[in-house]
């Protein structure tokens, strides 16, 4: 799914009243109308209090285009304008006088902290004070308003997005931006509803369809992308019946020191797992025997040295190679990694202590070719890019970095996202189950058996992103967050390759009933 800039979204817009020679009066009106049937199908006219709060622009216009459809359809609505500034936009001056006319009323006026209302825990607040327009802080008394909001405990439905929060930079202050149980927003969700800092002001978000012009939804190229189902579909590689495990390439996984060998065995049954026709492992001595019986499927290769890699050689053929994982950092293993890097051609997905190592030893930056994976945690990235302002600071760093070296980084995190030259693809599978140690390492395993498999660096990063996210979603259903663990991660992965192919549940059942399964 494409994730719109701002400017896009006002120019998509735009297109759309021209193209449908609409006004963008109409088009507020199917905005506001698309939040009212999501209302209304949900509380049957229900008589909980609904107080709706409406800025001075258009989103508050959205927010007057609802109120109207909530008091016509006999709901027990109380209309307030956040009376924030004078230049009122002319869509929301149309619906203030609808407003009037609907109610033979006008709205409650609040300009400062003594007109708040009271909003009972039971009550629903509509934040419709704030949309992509917000450009500077909210003048402190509108601050006090949304934490009077948060306070309420009432259930909070924000109009496109969290009101005080920008579409496209992190608001300093906490207290000035709606804390949000539900948003319903507008064309795509924002980038912010993915960003760690950001994140918190929407615990759920929904996109409404408002009819927006099909071909600029289509043709316009965006910077940022929402990775799901319907786009890994697309690049999923069916297998050959007459096919054998040489036509699924030989992954190479390089890695481990004394008591870290777990780390190269999770990322051995991943690379497995995801379906690389071969799987061997370079490892130091200590971990031969562990490596076999736990891994019976993977060949292994070993260094001269019992608990550290220290010379890097073999005399196989991988299509793909993953490494650094539980490696060390000792320096007779850095020596071996820069040799390595110097003379690798073969595909290349660098992890943890890989990535450590180019960090502690800048100069070899420039040893990495282009198209390879880096998939550093955020802590890993730190030391890699050096430290961020804030989540939007970081993706710019993160996007120079990659097109410097043209390299594809895996920013792993909530949602994790790829982030290649200048476009971000954000993954939106996983949970916090994830949070524990190994699952990194089964997910380079994934990448680097895609890679060996035929994937492009880029896509075999995306689909073992998703799909390692989508095998916890599954499995956690299983086990809760607290007991998966990152070999539940492989375990569950078969499921999040069928899960591709499953069909929705009311599609099913249809076919089901007409016969059609
Ligand atoms: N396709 C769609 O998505 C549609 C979206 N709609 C809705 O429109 C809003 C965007 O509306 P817009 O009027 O551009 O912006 P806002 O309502 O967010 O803000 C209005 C103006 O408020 C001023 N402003 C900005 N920050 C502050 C502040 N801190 N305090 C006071 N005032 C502020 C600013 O004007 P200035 O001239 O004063 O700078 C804003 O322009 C979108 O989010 C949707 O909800 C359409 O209804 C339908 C199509
Ligand atoms: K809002």
């Amino acid at each position: 799914m494409k994730i719109f800039s701002k400017e896009q979204i006002y120019k998509g817009d735009q297109l759309t009243a021209e193209k449908q020679n609409i006004s963008s009066t109409e088009l507020m009106e199917r905005a506001g109308t698309q939040i009212f049937n999501w209302i209304h199908q949900r509380m049957q006219g229900a008589q909980v209090p609904i107080h709706v709060f409406c800025g001075i622009g258009n989103n508050g216009g959205d927010g007057l285009v609802l109120a109207r459809q909530l008091v016509n359809y006999g709901y027990n609505v109380h209309i307030y304008v956040v009376n924030c500034s004078e230049k009122r936009t002319k869509d929301f001056l149309i619906n203030y006088d609808r407003i009037k006319e609907t109610t033979k009323k006008w709205p409650i006026m609040l300009n400062c902290e003594a007109d708040f209302p009271e909003i009972g825990p039971d009550d629903i607040i509509v934040d419709a004070v704030f949309g992509i327009g917000l450009n500077r802080p909210p003048n402190e008394w509108v601050k006090r308003l949304f934490q009077h909001f948060r306070a309420s405990k009432a259930f909070t439905l924000a109009i496109d997005l969290p009101s005080g929060l920008y579409a496209d930079k992190v608001p300093k202050d906490e207290n000035g931006v709606v804390w949000a149980d539900y948003t319903l927003s507008f064309q795509s969700p924002k980038l912010v509803f993915f960003l760690p800092d950001t994140s918190k002001y929407t615990r759920q978000w929904e996109v409404l369809d408002i009819g927006i012009d099909l071909e600029f939804l289509q043709q316009t190229e965006t910077e940022v992308e929402l990775i799901g189902k319907n786009e890994m579909l697309t690049i999923y590689k069916p297998r050959e019946k007459f096919s054998h495990k040489g036509t699924y390439g030989h992954a190479l996984l390089i890695g481990g020191s004394h008591g870290k060998m777990g780390a190269m065995i999770l990322s051995a049954r991943g690379t497995m797992a995801s379906g690389a026709g071969l799987v061997t492992t370079f490892i130091p001595k200590c971990g031969y025997i562990p490596m076999q019986s736990v891994v019976p499927e993977a060949m292994v290769l070993t260094d001269a040295d019992d608990e550290k890699l220290t010379s890097i050689t073999f005399d196989i053929e991988p299509t793909a190679v993953g490494m650094g994982m539980g490696m060390g950092l000792d320096q007779k293993t850095q020596h071996a990694f820069q040799k390595f890097l110097k003379s690798n051609e073969v595909p290349l997905v660098i992890d943890a202590d890989g990535i450590n190592l180019l960090a502690k030893h800048k100069d070899d930056f420039k040893l990495i070719k282009p198209q390879t994976v880096l998939t550093p945690h955020p802590k890993e990235l730190e030391r890699l890019l050096g430290s961020w302002k804030d989540d939007f600071d970081k993706l710019k760093k993160a996007k120079a970095f990659s097109k410097k070296y043209k390299c594809i980084l895996v920013v792993k995190d909530a949602h994790t996202i790829t982030v290649f030259e200048d476009k971000l693809y954000i993954n939106s599978t996983g949970n916090p189950g994830l949070a524990t140690g190994g699952t990194g390492d089964v997910l380079t395993g994934i990448i680097t058996g895609l890679i060996a498999q035929g994937y492009e660096p880029l896509t075999a990063s995306l689909f073992a992103v998703y799909l390692h996210g989508k095998s916890a979603d599954i499995a956690v259903e299983d086990y809760g967050y607290q007991s998966l663990t990152a070999s539940h991660v492989i375990d569950y992965l078969g499921q999040a390759y069928l899960d591709l192919f499953a069909k929705p549940q009311v599609q099913q059942k249809q076919e089901e009933k007409s016969g059609n399964s």
